[in-house]
């Protein structure tokens, strides 16, 4: 992939987040994803590649844009996988709380795990913590690798998980262990990202979320150099269904990082729609409007904070040519 995609697509999630932000703390949650969709689609027509999404909002017949297989980008330059989440924490917009992230992973043609649109468990660590986790161990055994690897005791480690009654178990779990807990409302992505970081004060996290957001935050953890392991938790015969139509006949196969993201190279892109420990969501004042974006690349291992200050008079429709 060329190396100037980079920093093309920040203008795809800022675009989204500029245009979600709108909507912030209104309880609207459809609008805001709505309007992410829209401007984020807008922008990508843009990009200089051949990018065909894996992931987006839903099947074609179910979304008019940014449906799985549509062909996007002016049509010259490389052919790539695009997975999209214009909005990712909806319902975070919607109540104007932490951790909403318009999000873009980018990767070679058939790179990207096409994974259904239903719940996959997870673990993910940042790097120091890389090839000690096992999705299949005990979630106190995965605590202790982590506190060895990261040489804190396990009262130091912080797990972070979905606040959802399906994770009671795990949240016992690693209470019992003495770990401490961050409960997320929404927003796993921003999560797993989060574990990657000291600041964030996150070691891990556990638990079941999107499928498709698995795959977004693997990316992004390959940029940064973590891990993630994932495994399909279909609910019901359709979706037991699907996974075979996928090819996967085991049912319990765990997804390594080389399956969710193959190949040496991805980007990954994230502007903060609400605030988060990593990203300041957007900030208006005064027809202006400020943004913050990671943007990374997982070739070089760079990973860049950019600050943008939008003059909205002169990009009524967020896109600029
Ligand atoms: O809310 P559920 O059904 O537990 O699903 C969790 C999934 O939803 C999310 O919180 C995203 O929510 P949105 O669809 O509102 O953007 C993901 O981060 C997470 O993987």
């Amino acid at each position: 992939m060329e190396r100037s995609l980079t920093m093309e697509i920040v203008r795809v999630t800022e675009a989204a987040a500029l245009s979600a932000a709108r909507w912030m703390g209104k309880g609207q949650k459809n609008e805001a994803d709505g309007a992410a969709t829209e401007a984020m689609r807008k922008v990508l027509g843009t990009i200089p590649m051949n990018g065909k999404v894996v992931i987006g909002e839903g099947e074609m017949d179910e979304a008019p844009m940014l449906y799985i297989g549509e062909e996007l980008g002016t049509g010259s330059g490389p052919d790539v996988d695009i997975a999209v989440d214009p909005v990712e924490g909806t319902s975070i917009v919607a109540n104007g709380s932490w951790n909403a992230l318009a999000v873009i992973a980018i990767a070679d043609r058939g790179h990207l795990l096409h994974a259904p649109d239903m719940y996959m468990k997870k673990i993910a660590v940042g790097p120091e913590a890389v090839g000690k986790i096992d999705i299949n161990a005990s979630v106190t055994d995965n605590l202790k690798a982590v506190a060895k690897a990261k040489n804190k005791d396990i009262e130091e480690v912080v797990a972070t998980i979905l606040d959802r009654p399906r994770h009671k178990e795990i949240i016992d779990e690693i209470r019992q262990a003495g770990a401490r807990i961050k409960l997320i409302e929404a927003g796993d992505v921003a999560a797993a990202i989060n574990t990657a970081f000291d600041s964030t004060g996150v070691d891990i996290l556990f638990g079941t979320g999107g499928a498709p957001e698995g795959v977004i935050s693997a990316v992004a953890l390959k940029c940064l150099g973590g891990e993630m392991q994932g495994i399909l938790m279909p609910e019901d015969d359709e979706q037991r269904e699907r996974c075979k139509k996928m090819g996967i006949e085991d049912i319990n196969k765990v997804f390594y990082m080389d399956d969710f993201c193959g190949g040496d190279d991805a980007i990954f892109a994230g502007t903060g729609v609400t605030d988060g420990e990593l990203l300041k969501g957007v900030q208006f004042k005064g027809g202006k409007a400020k943004t913050q974006t990671m943007v990374m690349r997982a070739k070089s291992g760079t990973v860049r904070f950019i600050e943008g200050e939008h003059r909205l008079d002169l990009k009524p429709n967020l896109v600029i040519e």
